[in-house]
């Protein structure tokens, strides 16, 4: 069943298109990674399909509801982890949970939600204000779970969050399509969208540029893989022709270390072929797939390694 469905969703800030005849259709169970980079109307997006921005043209359904008339029946069924929430400085964590749980007409155990996203109980009592950013980004979260949503929307639901953190919370976006819930993750962390997403839709000026797994769009965009061999010796025949090979495109020679480049995963066979074919003896081999910093660098026209933090790809 579709979940999140749009259709030739634009929406036009004066002269700015945020988004651009956006046609998307996301499964239940589905995780679905909505990347981009900065400005390529992902907020936008969600936005429009939370009915907080009147699309310029084109629809949107949520659960089968229109999205600009049916938005209490919608808003019941979903959990949102937006950009820029807001919290109540004087509460307590506790109280933000019991707020969202009565919001939704749920019956959650606060304690159970906020065990969940890794806040100790003693943190429970305590109020927002007093909050580290992680410890709000993780109350953040622990709000969206309530009511068990069939639906679960998360902008950038790894901001402020630690290693550990990061790995809690994506442990319970896959605990969640487990049980059926579709999750809309959007990102401009390539890495964090690669570990949980089934599918994903690469976003860039408000035009979706590529929408498929990843190694979908590996496949498509032949980002491909460089085969490493180490011979006993590189014969003037095995290298003279290996360009004319089939998805071979292109090679480099660093003494008995031959680098083939392959567009095609079923050119590095053929390349070993060639190369033992031509009398040269195979002693190792490495196989390197290309990274996905350079496919979306590709699909966006971004540096990725600009703005890298340590473990992560960003598109910036
Ligand atoms: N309220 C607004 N008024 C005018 N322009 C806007 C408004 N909101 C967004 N935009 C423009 O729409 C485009 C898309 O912005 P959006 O915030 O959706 O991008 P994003 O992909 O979420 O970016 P980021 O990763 O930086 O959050 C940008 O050019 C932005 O300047």
């Amino acid at each position: 069943m579709s979940v999140v469905v749009t259709n030739g969703l634009t929406k036009a800030y004066g002269d700015v298109t945020a988004i651009n005849d956006l046609n998307l259709d996301i499964d239940e169970g589905e995780v679905f990674g909505f990347l981009g980079p900065n400005g390529a109307g992902k907020s936008t997006t969600i936005n429009v399909l939370l009915d907080f921005v009147t699309p310029t043209a084109g629809s949107a359904t949520i659960l089968g509801h229109d999205t600009q008339e049916n938005t209490r029946e919608i808003h019941r069924r979903i959990g949102v982890l937006p950009e820029g929430y807001d919290l109540y400085d004087r509460l307590t964590g506790r109280r933000h949970i019991r707020f969202a749980t009565a919001t939704k007409q749920a019956d959650d155990d606060p304690a159970e939600i906020l065990e969940r996203v890794g806040l100790d109980p003693e943190d429970a009592d305590r109020a927002v204000g007093e909050y580290s950013k992680g410890m709000k980004q993780r109350l953040a979260l622990g709000m969206a779970l309530t009511g068990s949503p069939d639906l679960l929307i998360l902008d950038e639901p790894s901001a402020g969050l630690d290693p550990s953190g990061i790995q809690r919370m994506q442990e319970i976006v896959r605990t969640e399509a487990d049980r059926g819930t579709t999750v809309f993750f959007s990102s401009h962390i390539l890495g964090q969208v690669e570990a949980v997403c089934d599918r994903v839709g690469v976003l860039n000026h408000g035009e979706l540029v590529a929408i498929d797994t990843i190694e979908g769009l590996r496949e498509t965009f032949g980002s491909g893989a460089t085969v490493s061999l180490e011979l006993d010796s590189v014969p003037e025949s095995a290298v003279s022709s290996l360009s004319d090979i089939d998805g071979v495109t292109g090679y480099d020679i660093n003494a008995q270390r031959l680098a083939v480049q392959c567009g095609d995963p079923r050119a590095k066979a053929r390349a070993i072929n060639h190369v033992e074919g031509a009398g040269a003896t195979v002693l190792d081999i490495h196989v390197e797939e290309a990274g996905l910093h350079a496919l979306f660098d590709e699909l966006t026209g971004t540096d990725s390694a600009i703005g890298e933090p340590e473990e992560e790809g960003v598109i910036a």
